[in-house]
């Protein structure tokens, strides 16, 4: 693989940028790596400044459900530009954004948007406390939902990959009001709604937790928190930034039936541009600003050009049965690295669901973080270097979940179980 133009970038970068990059996982740290610099990105495939074409697995971390640049987007965006970049007056894009999202997600009555996952989840918190009168909140370890002070606290993505999961910069008065607890223990939760119960304002939880490896809940787990929320007065944030409109319409809360209080959203609602939003009871979203005392607000909240991308990629998932066609890719997918690992005499585990996808480089059942962290990260670097020698992107650290788009095929997925039969040989 072809690296000059690249390595050049990447060392000019580090002089103007701090680490070379504006998000910590682009940096490859975790691969012992350096990044590649993207030129263009169309479909499935993504072309680097030095002319390398790849199979990607990361889609943008995520927003890119129907592949890269889907005509339907770049029309969209197109013809909103054309009227006007943004306008810091409501849209009529903006009512039926937060009509169609009310429509596909089933806990949610009213939704504010705003311009990432992270201002999701920092206003739902905000807006939790707000509503209970109350300062303590709980997240679980591992869990990722953006770089929100009060939840980088044994957060995961690149906070677990650059192996520091607390962040330099957060008052210890703020963490303080953050409980943290291990994935999948419903005991311990109670254990603490019995000491704490009428202090905590909300539990925070990722639908599925996506951003260590991706781990599914025990039976009963996610109806443990629903109960256990309700009975104390607690607010029950889910974050589907990862999850909502990507492993079904409704997200996971459709997929187990779930009603949560609050629902943080982003990534594929944005169509690749910057945005989020957070929904939930009206109860609850009527006591943000101007009606109730929470403030929140966004100078470019609601953008037009956002707000177009994201209704033309949600419609044309619909118009084309995407939720099925991804079940179909990621089956074909699971099948091939099944039949690899058995092959091979590997162990690893393998988990799924529709177009998100992990491999863990370990034979534990994976449940929290603690299992999560047992993967062999030589293995895995030595797989990813082998992956992208052969031509396919996956997320450059172990910690990640992959994303099959609706643009790659049948050609792409066997292309992609050659590459890792031969990536598994060498690890
Ligand atoms: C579950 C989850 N919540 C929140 C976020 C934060 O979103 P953003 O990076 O858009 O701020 C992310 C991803 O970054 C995420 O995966
Ligand atoms: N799973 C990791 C992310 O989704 C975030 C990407 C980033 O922070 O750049």
């Amino acid at each position: 693989m072809k690296t000059d133009k690249s390595k050049q970038l990447f060392q000019k970068a580090k002089h103007v940028i701090p680490g070379g990059v504006n998000s910590p996982v682009r940096a490859f740290r975790n691969v012992d790596g350096e990044p590649f610099f993207v030129n263009r990105a169309k479909g499935c495939r993504i072309e680097d400044v030095d002319g390398n074409e790849l199979i990607d697995y990361v889609g943008t971390w995520g927003p890119a459900i129907l592949g890269h640049a889907p005509e339907c987007v770049t029309e969209a965006v197109t013809k909103a530009a054309a009227a006007g970049v943004s306008f810091g007056i409501p849209n009529p894009y903006e009512v039926e954004m937060a009509e169609l999202i009310v429509d596909w997600v089933p806990s949610v009555e009213k939704v504010r948007m705003v311009n990432s996952g992270t201002e999701a989840t920092m206003s739902a918190i905000r807006l939790a406390r707000g509503f209970t009168g109350r300062d303590k909140v709980v997240k679980f370890v591992g869990c990722y939902h953006g770089h929100v002070d009060s939840l980088l606290v044994a957060a995961g993505s690149g906070a677990l990959t650059h192996g520091k999961p607390d962040s330099a910069g957060v008052p210890a008065g703020f963490a303080a009001e953050t409980i943290t607890l291990p994935y999948n223990n419903l005991e311990m939760l109670r254990e603490v709604f019995e000491k704490w119960g009428d202090e905590i304002a909300a539990v925070i939880v990722e639908s599925y937790p996506a951003n260590a490896g991706l781990i599914f809940p025990v039976e009963g787990f996610l109806r443990g928190l629903r109960e256990l929320t309700s009975e104390y007065g607690s607010v029950f944030i889910f974050d589907e930034v990862m999850t909502g409109f990507r492993v079904a319409k409704g997200g996971v809360q459709e997929l187990e039936g779930l009603i949560p209080d609050l629902t943080a959203m982003g990534k594929v609602i944005g169509g690749g541009l910057p945005v989020g939003a957070f929904g939930g009871k009206a109860e609850i979203m009527d006591y943000l600003a101007p009606d109730g005392p929470v403030y929140q607000a966004g100078t470019l909240s609601g953008n037009p050009l956002a707000m177009a991308a994201g209704l033309a990629q949600l419609r044309e998932m619909e118009r084309v049965d995407g939720y099925a066609r991804l079940e179909q890719l990621g089956a074909r997918l699971e099948q091939g690295v099944r039949a690899l690992l058995a092959e091979k005499g590997l162990d690893y585990r393998f988990n799924r669901v529709g177009s998100m996808f992990c491999l863990f480089f370990t034979g534990e059942e994976i449940v929290d973080l603690d299992s999560v962290m047992t993967a062999d990260k030589a293995a895995f670097r030595s797989f990813f270097t082998s992956m992208l020698e052969q031509g396919v992107y996956m997320a450059p650290s172990p910690y990640e979940t992959g994303f099959i788009s609706v643009a790659h095929g049948e050609l792409e997925i066997d292309r992609t179980l050659e590459a890792m039969a031969a990536s598994l040989a060498n690890v």
